[in-house]
Parts: structure tokens; C-alpha cells; sequence
């Protein structure tokens, strides 16, 4: 049985994702906006942020794969509907939204997929930013909290495929 501790309560993050939302809120008005969630990890956080999001907006869905256990393969593997609903790219303001941005191999994949679609912009808010690990040349426009290098659980974030219904972020040590 792994130990968890608790990094974030599911109160003080409700606060940070409400924040946030009201800062997408003013960057996106009067423009079109896709929300586009990381399938698995982004769906608990993608649910909680556009309803604070306070625009017209549409909402896509695409899964990228590359760890086992706490371990990044390296490898992003991207799936799911590739055609986003037979929407024209070139008129959508895209933001990526994701769990975590972690060595950035997964969202450095990501953003050059939609640049390469033509999309005006392509940003990306995320939950949790671990820069410490970072391999790849990205940061986040919008993020919830920087965190060390820990693994953690909870809110979406899975330990092979554990965890992911936890109500708070938590760390996790075996
Ligand atoms: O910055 P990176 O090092 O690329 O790591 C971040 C990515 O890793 C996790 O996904 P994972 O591959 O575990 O798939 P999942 O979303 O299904 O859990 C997480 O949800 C991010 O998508
Ligand atoms: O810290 C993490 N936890 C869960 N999944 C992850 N994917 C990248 N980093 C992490
Ligand atoms: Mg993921």
C-alpha cells in the first residue's frame, strides 16, 4: 500500500482553479475560443475549470500516454479524435489544458500538433508545474501551483492508473 499525503486540499484548489478561471475569462474575451483537455489526467481539472471560465467556448478531447508508473518512457503517444469536431483550426484560439507540465515532452508535442493546424494561438494552463524536470523548452501562460520534484497523485494524476479519483493533489511515497 503506497502512503499519501496531502500537498493540496480539494478547498484550497476549488480557490486556485476559480482564480484562474476568471484570468482565462478576461484573456479569451471576444475571441473564439477551443478548449482542448489532455485525456487521461486533464479530465477532473478540465471539468472543474470551464465552468469557471466565463466565455462562449467549444470543448475538444485528445489523450497523450507516455509514463509507466512515475517514470516518463520518453515516448508521447497521441490518440483519440483528430478531426475536433470538423472545425476549421485556422479560426480557434486553442488552449491546451493538462494536469501537469512535467519533462514537457507531452505538451511540446501537443502545441506543435495545433500550431501545424494553423490555430492563431495555442496556450496551455495546467494545475501543477514541476520546471525542475523540464526537458523540453515550454512553460505554462496559465498554471494553478509550481510544485518540486515530487511525484503526485489525485485530482486526475494517476499512479498506474490509481488515484485519479482522489479529491485533493497528494504525494505519494511507496
Ligand atoms: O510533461 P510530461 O513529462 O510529458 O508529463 C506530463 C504528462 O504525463 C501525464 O500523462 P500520462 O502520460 O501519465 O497519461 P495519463 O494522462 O493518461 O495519466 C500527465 O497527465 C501529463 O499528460
Ligand atoms: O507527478 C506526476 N504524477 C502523476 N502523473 C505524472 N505525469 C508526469 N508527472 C506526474
Ligand atoms: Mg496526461
Amino acid at each position: 500500500m503506497n502512503n499519501i499525503s496531502v500537498l493540496y486540499s480539494e478547498e484550497e484548489l476549488a480557490l486556485s482553479v476559480k482564480k484562474l478561471g476568471a484570468e482565462i475569462t478576461e484573456e479569451y474575451k471576444g475571441k473564439k475560443l477551443l478548449v482542448v483537455c489532455v485525456l487521461k489526467g486533464a479530465f477532473v481539472f478540465t471539468a472543474d475549470l470551464v465552468r469557471s471560465i466565463d466565455n462562449d467556448m467549444q470543448i475538444a478531447f485528445i489523450t497523450a500516454k507516455s509514463y509507466v508508473g512515475t517514470s516518463s518512457t520518453g515516448n508521447v503517444s497521441i490518440s483519440g479524435d483528430h478531426d475536433f469536431m470538423g472545425l476549421d483550426l485556422r479560426e480557434w484560439d486553442v488552449l491546451l489544458v493538462e494536469d501537469i507540465l512535467d519533462t514537457g515532452r507531452t505538451l511540446c508535442e501537443l502545441k506543435k500538433k495545433f500550431a501545424s493546424m494553423g490555430a492563431p494561438s495555442v496556450k496551455i494552463a495546467v494545475m501543477l508545474d514541476k520546471p525542475s524536470r523540464r526537458v523540453a523548452d515550454i512553460t505554462p501562460d496559465f498554471k494553478c501551483y509550481e510544485i518540486e520534484d515530487r511525484f503526485v497523485v489525485g485530482c486526475g494524476l494517476d499512479y498506474d492508473e490509481r488515484y485519479r479519483n482522489l479529491p485533493f493533489i497528494g504525494i505519494i511515497s511507496e
